[in-house]
C-alpha cells in the first residue's frame, strides 16, 4: 500500500534487485554473517566473551532489526508516499464485497487476510501516516456537566529510582490531601503534569480522602514501577518567576536531624562553604536549592532565612541572659613566628574591641547561615586579590609564604607588620618593620586599619590595610598568614581575600615528612618534632576547619614541601585570573 515516488518502479526487478533487506547478501545482514563466520572459528575453542557474542549477534531478536533496519534505509531512500487516504475503508469494503461473493476458497483467504489484526492494524498505521493524524483524538466533552463534580485528571507517572519530587499536606481546613511543592528537577516537575495546589483524590485507585499524608505516602512507597494520581488540579498553578541568586553556607544543615523540616527525605544537606543555587522562593519557609558542584541534580529543601530568624528570635527568648563567649581565643597552640604574638591574652582583648565597633559582633553571626555570593573575575587593571593563608601552628605557614617569595619575589611579597618594639641596630624602618608608637598603633586599632594585632613580652605586632594596600599598589600579590578569628577582618571589598587553608597530612605521613624537620617553641630553637606537635597539630587543624571552614576558598594537604608549593602557586594563579565566588556585597 506505500509506493514510491512518481515515476518509481513499484515492484519491478530494479526495486527487488536495490532491497538490502530482504538480500542476505546485501548491507549490515552481510556483515553479520560474515562477522559470524569469523566468530564460530573462535567459538569452538572458547575464547574468552566469544561464546557471549557470538550468541549475542546470532539472536533472533538482533537479525529481525536489522532487517527492519535494512527496510528503513531502504523506504528512506525511495521517499515512498501513500497510496491513498483511507485504506482502511477501502479494506471494510472489500470485506463487504467479500460477504456477498460466492463461497470460494480464495474468498475466503482474503476476507480472512483483510480480517486478521495484525493486517487492520497495518492498514490504521497506513491511514494515520497518509492523513498525518498524528494527534491522539480525544472522546468528545459531555454536554453538561454536573454542578458539583470538579474536573478530574489522570496523571501516570514512571517511577526511576529517584524519589517522584514533591512533597505534599493536608489542608488544615476541608482535611484535601493538596501537593505542597514541586521539587525543581525531580520526575513531577520534569513531567509537568502536576503543580503545587493539586488536589489529590486517588492514588495507583485508592482514595485518598480523610486519610493523612503519612498514609498517602505509604501508598506511594508501595507502588513499584508506575503511580496514578487522579487529581483536581489546582485553579491557578503557581508561576516561578523568581531569579535565582547563590548562597555560600556558612553553616552545615543535615535535614536528617531537623524536626521542622516537612520532608527530610526532599531536604539539601550541605556542608560549611557549599556554594548553593537558590532556586525556588515561592515557600517563605523552606526554599528549594541545589548545589553548583552538582547542577544537574534535582533540588533539594533549605530553611529560608525568614525561617531561621523566625527560630532564632524563640531560641533568644527561651534562653537566660549569657555573655558573648565567641571572642575567646578557642584554638591553642604553639606559635613560634610573629603569630605567637597574636596569641597571647592581650589580642583577645584588642580583637574584642576591633570587633565591637565593626561588624556588629557574633550576634549576626550566629544567626547567618548563608552568605549571597556572586561570581567575580579580576580585571587586568585591577588590584590582585590579597592571599590569605590559614593553618595550625608548625603546619608550614610561613616555610610555604617563604618559598613562594623566594621563587618569584617581583611577583609576591608579604606585607611589613608594625610593632612598638624598637628596631634594633641592624633593622631599618619599613623594612623588617614600621616601629611606630604605642598611641599609633592602637589609634590604627580603632579606626579599622589592622587587619591583626598581638602583644608579644609587652610590644605590640600586627598587620596593617595600608601595608597590605603598599604591595598591591606595587602590583605584586600580597600572601599574608592570618590567624583565623582574623579572617573576618580582612573580608572586605577592598582586598577581596582568597582565602587558603593549609592543612596537615595524617599523623603517619607527618611523622615521615617532618622527621627532619626543625620548630621553634617559646623555649627551644630548633627543636625537632615530637609526637604530641603533631597530634596538637592535628586535633587544631580539625578545630579551626570545624569553625572557620565556611570561610576557607581553597584547602590545601601539606605533606610534601614540593608539592604544596605547586599547588600553592597554581591556586593563586587561578583565584587571581580566574571568577571565583565572593561576596556579592564585595561586587554590588
Ligand atoms: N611539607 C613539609 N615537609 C617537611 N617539613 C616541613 C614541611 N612544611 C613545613 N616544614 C617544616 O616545618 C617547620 C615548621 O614550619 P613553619 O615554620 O612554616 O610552620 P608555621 O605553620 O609557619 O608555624 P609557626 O607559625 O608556628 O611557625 C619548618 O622547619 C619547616 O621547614
Amino acid at each position: 500500500m506505500i509506493q514510491s515516488g512518481p515515476g518509481a518502479d513499484l515492484l519491478g526487478v530494479e526495486a527487488r534487485k536495490r532491497s538490502t533487506a530482504n538480500n542476505p547478501e546485501n548491507g549490515l545482514s552481510r556483515i553479520l554473517r560474515l562477522l559470524l563466520q569469523e566468530l564460530s572459528l573462535f567459538y569452538s575453542r572458547d575464547v574468552g566473551g566469544v561464546r557471549l557474542l557470538y550468541d549475542l549477534l546470532h539472536s533472533q531478536w538482533l537479525q529481525a532489526l536489522l532487517k527492519v533496519y535494512g527496510c528503513l534505509q531502504e523506504f528512506r531512500e525511495k521517499k515512498p508516499v501513500p497510496v491513498m487516504h483511507c485504506a482502511q475503508q477501502l479494506s471494510w469494503e472489500v470485506v463487504e464485497l467479500l460477504h456477498e461473493s460466492p463461497n470460494s476458497l480464495e474468498i475466503r483467504e482474503l476476507r480472512q487476510i483483510l480480517q486478521a489484526p495484525h493486517y487492520k492494524a497495518l492498514l490504521s498505521a497506513h491511514d494515520t501516516v497518509a492523513q498525518e493524524a498524528f494527534e491522539p483524538l480525544l472522546p468528545p466533552l459531555p454536554d453538561s456537566l454536573p454542578e458539583n463534580e470538579e474536573a478530574t485528571r489522570t496523571v501516570c507517572l514512571v517511577k526511576n529510582q529517584q524519589p517522584l519530587g514533591a512533597t505534599i499536606k493536608r489542608h488544615e481546613i476541608t482535611g484535601d490531601i493538596l501537593v505542597a511543592r514541586v521539587i525543581h528537577g525531580g520526575l513531577v516537575e520534569r513531567s509537568g503534569l502536576l503543580y503545587a495546589g493539586d488536589k489529590l483524590v486517588e492514588v495507583n485507585g485508592v482514595s485518598v480522602a480523610g486519610l493523612e499524608p503519612e498514609q498517602v505516602i505509604h501508598i506511594l512507597a508501595k507502588s513499584c514501577d508506575t503511580v496514578v494520581f487522579k487529581v483536581v488540579p489546582a485553579c491557578d498553578p503557581p508561576v516561578n518567576s523568581q531569579k535565582t541568586f547563590h548562597v555560600r553556607a556558612m553553616a552545615e544543615y543535615r535535614p536528617r536531624e531537623d524536626p521542622a523540616i516537612p520532608c527530610a527525605d526532599a531536604g539539601l544537606p550541605f556542608r560549611k562553604g557549599d556554594v548553593l543555587q537558590v532556586v525556588d522562593q515561592s515557600d517563605a519557609l523552606w526554599w528549594q536549592a541545589r548545589k553548583v558542584s552538582d547542577p544537574h541534580a534535582c533540588a533539594g529543601l533549605i530553611p529560608s532565612v525568614h525561617l531561621l530568624k523566625r527560630k532564632q528570635r524563640e531560641f533568644w527568648w527561651s534562653q537566660p541572659y549569657r555573655p558573648h563567649t565567641c571572642l575567646k581565643p578557642s584554638i591553642s597552640g604553639f606559635r613560634r613566628s610573629l603569630r605567637l604574638c597574636r596569641r597571647k591574652s592581650h589580642s583577645g582583648q584588642l580583637r574584642a574591641s576591633l570587633r565591637g565597633m565593626g561588624t556588629g559582633g557574633c550576634c549576626m553571626a550566629v544567626g547567618t547561615l548563608y552568605e549571597e555570593v556572586a561570581r567575580y573575575q579580576r580585571h587586568a587593571e585591577d588590584r590582585h586579590r590579597l592571599v590569605v593563608l590559614v593553618g595550625p601552628s608548625g603546619v608550614g605557614v610561613n616555610e610555604l609564604r617563604r618559598q613562594l617569595i623566594e621563587f618569584n619575589p617581583s611577583r609576591f611579597q608579604s606585607a611589613v607588620p608594625h610593632t612598638t618594639r624598637s628596631p634594633k641596630s641592624y633593622e631599618m624602618n619599613g623594612r623588617e618593620y614600621h616601629y611606630v608608637s604605642k598611641e599609633t598603633f592602637e589609634s590604627l586599632i580603632y579606626s579599622h586599619r589592622m587587619l591583626e594585632c598581638g602583644e608579644y613580652k609587652g610590644h605590640l605586632y600586627g598587620t596593617s590595610v595600608d601595608a597590605v594596600h603598599t604591595v598591591l599598589d606595587e602590583g605584586k600579590i600580597c600572601v599574608l598568614d592570618l590567624e583565623p578569628q582574623d579572617i573576618q577582618v580582612a573580608r572586605t571589598s577592598e582586598l577581596k581575600p582568597y582565602v587558603i587553608f593549609i592543612k596537615p597530612s595524617n599523623l603517619s605521613c607527618m611523622k615521615q615528612s617532618r622527621k627532619n624537620a626543625k620548630i621553634i617553641t617559646d623555649y627551644f630553637v630548633d627543636m625537632k618534632f615530637q609526637d604530641e606537635d603533631l597530634q596538637e597539630m592535628e586535633e587544631s587543624a580539625q578545630k579551626m576547619e570545624a569553625e572557620f571552614g565556611q570561610f576557607f576558598d581553597h584547602v590545601i594537604v601539606n605533606d610534601n614541601l614540593q608539592d604544596a608549593c605547586a599547588q600553592l602557586l597554581s591556586t593563586i594563579e587561578r583565584a587571581q585570573e580566574e571568577p571565583q565566588w565572593v561576596p556579592v556585597t564585595w561586587i554590588s
